[in-house]
């Protein structure tokens, strides 16, 4: 299954990575969004990362100029009739994932892979919105995404063994370590750390310690590179509540309620580092 035109969906934090990093593959890449600004800011991080790289001599102008050239920009899903590969990274919803894969599934040529790069939501219901559920895969990035080398493959309940093979194969060209899980509520990665995460919330909810000290903790006892309210707003906490609200639904257990301290910081607006204030104040 040979992948060389590929899709991403949303142009935001993860979406603005994944398409960084198989555009340096070498693969063909198209990044599109609702809308054209954002599609713009996308790639504004993008090539202000590549610049970056260059100036600390990791990798050549040369590379940084083949790379832009490979990304083209889109506001129309119809621009995915020629793909291979999806790579889905819109807002963490179901409704709105199930809804493009529908529209995927109409639109793109019968042999493409849809992959979604959803954090914690089910891909085997992802892919029950298709009429090609052997062809739907989770292939979950972690952010930021040229750093990370994690990617976690998820199979739904009807992935087929090839397109597992095919992504796995397309993950290790990019340089990453693909690791093979099962669909089950957060899969691996986020069931262990957002729990964690939440659990930081509820310690400063209840005034156990500043937002500060916790992150200290975390940061010097247990030699996290960020500490868990600071890595919380690194994330998103939009997307930390959708998890723990996966998580909750999905196990019907209460120990994952999300913290409602959490919640109010959603509900205001604060989104954490991408929408300026979280837990601390971006500029
Ligand atoms: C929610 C989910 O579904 C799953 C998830 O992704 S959970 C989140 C997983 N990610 C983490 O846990 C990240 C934890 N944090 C870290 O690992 C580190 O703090 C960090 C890599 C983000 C920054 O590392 P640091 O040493 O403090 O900073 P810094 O020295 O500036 O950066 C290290 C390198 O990363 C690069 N980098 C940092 N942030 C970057 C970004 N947003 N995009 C691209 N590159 C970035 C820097 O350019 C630098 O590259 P070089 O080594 O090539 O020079
Ligand atoms: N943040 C993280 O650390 C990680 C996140 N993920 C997952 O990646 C996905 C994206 O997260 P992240 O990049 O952080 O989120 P962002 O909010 O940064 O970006 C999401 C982007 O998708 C756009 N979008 C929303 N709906 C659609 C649509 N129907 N079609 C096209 N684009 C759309 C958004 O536009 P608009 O602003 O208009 O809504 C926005 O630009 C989520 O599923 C998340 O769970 C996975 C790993 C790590």
């Amino acid at each position: 299954m040979a992948i060389k035109r590929i899709m991403v969906i949303g142009a935001g934090q993860m979406g603005s990575g994944i398409a960084q990093v198989c555009a340096m593959g070498g693969y063909q890449v198209i990044l599109h969004d609702l809308q054209e600004a954002f599609v713009e800011k996308g790639l504004a991080t993008i090539t202000k990362n590549l610049a970056r790289q260059v100036e600390k001599e990791k990798i050549t102008a040369e590379l940084r100029d083949a790379t832009l050239s490979r990304l083209t920009p889109s506001t129309d899903l119809q621009n995915a009739a020629d793909v291979d590969l999806v790579i889905e990274a819109a807002v963490e919803n179901m409704e709105i994932k199930s809804k493009l894969f529908a529209e995927l599934d109409q639109i793109t040529p019968k042999h493409a892979i849809l992959a979604t790069n959803t954090s914690s939501l089910p891909i085997t219901e992802i892919a029950a919105a298709t009429k090609r559920p052997t062809q739907v895969i989770g292939m979950h990035f972690m952010n930021p995404v040229p750093v990370m080398k994690l990617v976690e493959i998820i199979r739904g309940l009807a992935t087929a063994d090839e397109v597992y093979v095919a992504i796995e194969e397309m993950a290790k060209s990019l340089g990453k370590t693909p690791v093979e899980v099962n669909d089950a509520p957060g899969f691996v990665s986020n069931r262990i750390l957002l729990p964690m995460i939440n659990e930081a919330i509820y310690a400063l909810y209840e005034g156990v310690a500043t937002k500060e000290a916790i992150d200290e903790v975390m940061k010097l006892g247990m030699n996290h590179p960020m500490g868990p309210l600071t890595l919380a707003d690194f994330i998103g906490l939009d997307t930390c509540l959708y998890i723990m609200e996966t998580l909750h639904e999905g196990f019907g257990d209460d120990k994952y309620r999300p913290c409602p301290l959490l919640r109010k910081y959603v509900k205001a607006g604060w989104y954490g580092k991408k929408s300026g204030r979280g837990f601390y104040e971006y500029n």
